[in-house]
């Protein structure tokens, strides 16, 4: 099916095109047409509801003078300052933020309880974890603290500055008062949030100054139309060892400019003068400020969506790029900066994920890395692995890690991060998780279906064998593994097609990151180019994981995937994954965007026995209260059928959760065992969650 979106300018028009319409049907078929939804802040403005009566009954804002005609009207919210709108908590002392997201966070655990209680079929015993919870104030176990972030002030090493006006009317790159789907548009200054770096707050200056003097026009929100949409200025910082915390500003050393623009309908001899000058602008501005700020490269991201998150793949072009990185090749494989975690050098491309607090970054994953148990016999799935940062600081503590990562470029990001680091033992595929997981949990493990039959005849030999934590091959396994491409097929086969991936994706909002990055002047031009031509030629459209197809990969399930992959992994893969029963202790690391996993996600790692400890990492503790839902809810012999998503829209994530574990095949479930937040993003209500979960 196909939908069309049309907007007349008067009843007439659209009376006329309807009739046309019917009168005229498409290649015989039938158009259906329907009134479209009003977005909400056309509902808001069509109510007249403004919060502080800034605007006037058409909406329009008074503050606005006549020759400044493209702005939209500017809506405020209750907050009156950016500091309002982006660091609620920055009236709070630090102390007193970190009780009160500890609360909020055992507050959100407790409903993982009682849904997994409500789901647990009626005629299988409730897990002992949901008894015990009953000790532990309703908690699935315990919340052990809240881990601070080493520097509250200024971490964010990416900030995404919005482009638009102000209260006054006057042209602003700052922060949004509020939420646009509630009207809201109004944009204000970055003064006095205390997560933005003073480098950044100067570069988003020096950048509305340019605006005001541009003769194109800002995008605006409610016309979806104009030409400067958003700016964000990523940072990279020094090794650890020579961060001084009182200091942190001292330590940004490179710094990237992304300057997102629309090019619609746009001269492009206007735009190339534009860029010029903005560049020269920009340039200069670094370079008088006293001390000079870092300026490493500057990108402009051509998007012409509605929405400011644009896609991966949306055209890069550079403006100036780091010296000694003017080499022919892709946009982001010139424009890249550097950052730091646990002695570990991350190179990071324009649109690939990085933490956004570096400092507190490395304390997650070592966590993590802790929980996890890892040893020489570990094999790790780092999944949503972005550019690599878990496995890689985790690489030397266990026997190979295997990343999974949608973004092609923060795919090459990882390569060119184990070869700058010199590690061996890592092979990093692009994909949705959803689309190669099964493939390759089946590759380097077996599918679930020969472990199931594997332990149903070593059970009749020995039935203690069921409980151990670590499982160890027998010879069945080994067999199974090599006759694993007909078993392949049969586990592709087995993944959902039903309503299952419009459930996950409907029941969540993708929310823009907060965040912030960077680059180094003297670029200490690491990526040599060795380096940059072994990971060119490695990320070609590869469809296959290794670069000789081998049996055990099931091409179905990668066709919607590509495979990056250096060749210094490639060897140790073949190896790796040709003995993959060395690996006594199977672990996953999960790092999902908000939205959480994906149901087939959740399904693989939860069918797959020898999958016994998963930690999952959540920046939004909903969406990991749902996923959890499923990882842990007892099933029955007998599952129930999908019964399609009727009355999905209503559902919170973790109803859908409970909808979804009811068709679960039936399998061991994972018992919650640890949880800990860690604080990411001092002075806002978020911080990052930690749960251990084992089986
Ligand atoms: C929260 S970030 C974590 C990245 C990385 N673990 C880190 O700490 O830097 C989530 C990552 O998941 C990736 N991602 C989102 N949806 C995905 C999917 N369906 N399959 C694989 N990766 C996905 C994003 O591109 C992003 O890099």
């Amino acid at each position: 099916m196909t939908v069309g979106f049309v907007t007349f300018e008067s009843v007439e028009q659209l009376t006329h095109a309807v009739q046309v319409l019917k009168e005229n049907p498409s290649g015989g078929k039938e158009i259906k047409i329907s009134d479209a939804n009003r977005r909400s802040h056309q509902k808001v403005r069509a109510e007249g509801h403004v919060a502080n009566g800034t605007a006037t009954e058409n909406g329009s804002n008074p503050a606005t003078t006549a020759g400044e005609t493209s702005a939209p009207e500017v809506v405020a919210s209750s907050k009156k300052s950016a500091r309002d709108a982006v660091t609620p908590l920055a009236h709070m002392p630090y102390n007193d933020q970190l009780e009160h997201k500890k609360h909020s966070m055992a507050q959100i655990l407790k409903r993982l309880t009682r849904n997994a209680r409500k789901a647990c079929p009626p005629a299988i015993p409730l897990p002992n974890w949901i008894f015990k919870s009953k000790e532990i104030g309703g908690l699935p176990c315990k919340l052990e603290g809240i881990l601070e972030s080493p520097i509250v002030d200024g971490y964010r090493n990416k900030c995404e500055f919005s482009v638009g006006y102000s209260l006054e009317g006057k042209k602003t790159v700052g922060f949004m008062l509020g939420n646009f789907r509630e009207g809201v548009t109004a944009v204000e200054e970055p003064v006095n949030c205390p997560n933005v770096s003073e480098i950044s707050c100067k570069y988003a200056q020096m950048f509305q100054d340019f605006l005001q003097s541009s003769s194109l026009p800002l995008w605006s929100r409610v016309d979806n139309c104009g030409f400067w949409r958003q700016f964000t200025v990523r940072e990279g910082r020094c090794p650890a060892e020579a961060v001084v915390l009182q200091h942190v500003e001292s330590q940004i050393s490179e710094v990237m400019l992304i300057v997102q623009v629309c090019s619609t309908d746009v001269d492009e001899a206007l735009m190339k003068e534009e860029f010029d000058k903005l560049s020269t602008a920009l340039i200069q501005g670094a370079s008088t400020c006293s001390p000079p700020l870092p300026l490493t490269t500057i990108v402009v991201q051509d998007h012409k969506g509605i929405s400011n998150a644009a896609p991966a793949d949306c055209p890069l072009i550079p403006l100036l790029v780091p010296k000694g990185d003017q080499l022919e090749g892709r946009a982001e494989d010139k424009t890249r900066i550097h950052d730091h975690i646990s002695n570990l050098k991350f190179s990071i491309s324009p649109t690939a994920f990085f933490q956004v607090n570096t400092l507190a970054a490395e304390r997650l994953y070592t966590l993590a890395g802790d929980w996890a148990n890892l040893n020489s016999d570990t094999l790790l799935f780092d999944v949503c692995c972005g550019t690599g940062t878990i496995g890689l600081t985790l690489a030397h503590r266990v026997g190979m890690v295997v990343g999974i990562e949608m973004n092609e470029s923060a795919v090459s990001d990882a390569h060119r991060n184990a070869l700058i680091n010199g590690i061996k033992n890592c092979r990093f595929v692009c994909g949705k998780a959803e689309d190669v997981i099964g493939s390759l949990l089946t590759e380097y493990l077996g599918s679930p279906q020969q472990h199931i039959a594997a332990s149903e005849s070593n059970s009749v030999i020995n039935d203690t064998s069921k409980n151990e934590d670590t499982i160890n091959c027998t010879e069945s396994d080994v067999e199974n593994m090599d006759s694993s491409a007909e078993k392949n097929d049969n586990g592709e086969n087995e993944q959902p097609r039903d309503g299952s991936v419009d459930l996950h994706t409907c029941g969540d909002e993708d929310i823009k990151g907060d965040s912030v990055d960077r680059v180094n002047k003297e670029a200490d031009s690491s990526p040599d180019e060795h380096i940059e031509a072994v990971v060119e030629q490695s990320c070609g459209e590869a469809s296959l994981i290794n670069d000789e197809p081998t049996d055990a990969i099931s091409t179905d399930s990668l066709e919607h995937g590509k495979t990056c992959q250096d060749s210094s992994s490639i060897q140790n893969n073949n190896v790796l994954a040709a003995s993959a029963c060395q690996f006594k202790n199977v672990v996953a690391i999960v790092d999902p965007p908000r939205v959480g996993l994906h149901p087939t996600v959740i399904k693989a790692l939860r069918m797959h026995p020898l999958i016994r400890r998963l930690v999952y990492i959540s920046c939004n503790p909903d969406s990991l209260v749902a996923n959890a839902i499923e990882l842990c809810t007892p099933t029955s012999e007998k599952q129930e059928k999908n019964k399609g998503n009727r009355g999905w829209r209503s559902m919170s994530a973790a109803g859908l959760a409970r909808q979804r574990t009811k068709s679960m095949p039936n399998s061991e479930p994972f018992i919650p065992k640890r949880a800990m937040a860690v604080d990411l993003f001092p002075h806002t209500s978020h911080c990052e969650m930690v749960m251990l979960f084992e089986r």
